[in-house]
């Protein structure tokens, strides 16, 4: 292992009923608190009532920010900054999924900002200053609610980046099982595809002795694996909701990302294709990872068999490393296409006509991939296969 330092400073608070937790939660001395939230699910599901009464009840002043949209932008973040200098806001509380909390860790630290958000996102200015925040997650899926990224979309200039700072973790986040039994079968299974791709970004590093590691990261996509198909025909499961919901954020918190370098080229290709066209995140992961596994395969076929063996359960007797892990490969696009997850670009209506927009945004920092560092020519042969 290469050495290195945990430290994850966000209070997990999890189970049924925990949002009761909240105001022994807000710090001591906060009086202004801005709500984020998005299309409005929270009302439909009685969230929204719940949690303003607590508030109003413990005599929080509160202001609101709704509509934040999915793949969230820059405007809506610059347009929550500039609330919280005109309001004099002292907290910040984030009631949703993943776009929710993102754009709200950007807002807390761009209202202790005099310039324009991007330069923090695209990391020109470094924050030395934010607002604290606190999440109600409402949608399994990111891990934000206990890690330090955010990921923004600048839709004037089709660039979508992900950046951080020590000062975005979360002070808590409250994760009630409970709270995601709204949520629609396809961004269940979106759900599960981004933080199985979370995982598996983690689980193809160089090789370091990381043995522990490599064994928590299979518990969870093997846990995963044994889980999602019983919720997505029982959603309103408490037990399977439950551990969909933990699995989500123990994929990532940092703890599977301890003494290597995780990949991450998927994501920075998903990126490409989300800032060119406006789909889902993990819509994207679940067409790209199997693509990116397969250009990668020679690059260290024995790590790739290893996940075929141990998660997908491919027998190796008389089949060759590369072999095994085709088929490894295989069950996992057949497992998420199992779900519901798509397979092809096609299926949202894209083509090769912007292929070379999405090679250039997916360049735009140059050369990327810790696994196996990748070039223009490689991001276009994924992208063609993904078509
Ligand atoms: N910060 C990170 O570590 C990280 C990691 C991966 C992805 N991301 C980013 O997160 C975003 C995606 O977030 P997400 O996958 O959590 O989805 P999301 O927050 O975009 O939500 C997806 C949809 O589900 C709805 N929804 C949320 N909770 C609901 C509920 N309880 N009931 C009914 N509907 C509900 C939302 O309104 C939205 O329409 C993308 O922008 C992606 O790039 C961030």
């Amino acid at each position: 292992m290469e050495n290195f330092t945990f430290y994850n400073p966000t209070k997990l608070v999890f189970g049924r009923g925990q949002t009761e937790q909240l105001p022994s939660l807000i710090p001591e001395g906060v009086k202004r608190i801005l709500v984020t939230y998005g299309g409005g699910s929270i009302k439909r599901n009685g969230i929204y009532t719940n949690v303003m009464k607590k508030l109003s009840d413990n005599g929080y002043e509160t202001f609101e920010l709704s509509g934040i949209d999915p793949n969230p932008r820059l405007s809506t973040v610059n347009e929550g900054a500039d609330l919280c200098k005109q309001e004099d806001i002292d907290f910040i509380l984030a009631i949703g999924g993943g776009s929710v909390i993102d754009c709200s860790k950007t807002i807390a630290s761009a209202a202790k900002y005099e310039g324009d958000a991007w330069d923090l996102v695209t990391k020109q200015a470094t924050p030395e200053d934010a607002l604290p925040l606190g999440t109600i997650l409402t949608l399994a899926a990111t891990g934000s609610e206990m890690n330090a990224g955010a990921v923004i979309t600048n839709w004037e200039t089709n660039e979508k980046y992900g950046w951080g700072s020590p000062l975005s973790y979360p002070l808590f986040s409250i994760l009630d099982p409970v709270n995601t039994y709204s949520v629609p079968k396809n961004h269940t299974v979106y759900g599960i595809v981004d933080m199985m791709s979370h995982v598996l970004e983690q689980y193809f590093h160089q090789p370091t002795n990381a043995p522990v590691q490599d064994r928590m990261a299979e518990g969870i996509l093997k846990s995963i694996i044994e889980t999602a198909p019983k919720l997505i025909n029982n959603l309103e499961s408490y037990e399977y909701r439950e551990t969909i919901m933990y699995a989500g954020t123990m994929a990532f918190n940092g703890i599977l990302q301890t003494g290597y370098k995780g990949d991450w080229a998927t994501h920075n290709i998903e990126h490409a294709v989300s800032a060119v066209y406006d789909i889902p995140h993990a819509g994207g992961l679940s067409i790209l990872f199997p693509n990116w596994m397969k250009h990668n395969l020679t690059v260290n076929p024995e790590r790739f068999k290893q996940l075929a063996v141990r998660v997908f359960g491919v027998d190796p007797t008389g089949k060759s490393d590369e072999e095994t892990a085709l088929q490894g490969i295989d069950r996992l696009r057949q497992f998420w296409s199992s779900l519901g997850g798509p397979t092809h670009l096609a299926e949202y209506d894209i083509d090769d006509k912007n292929l070379e927009l999405m090679v250039d945004r997916a360049m735009k920092r140059g050369p990327f991939g810790n696994f196996n560092t990748l070039y223009d020519d490689d991001v276009r042969q994924i992208l063609r296969h993904s078509l």
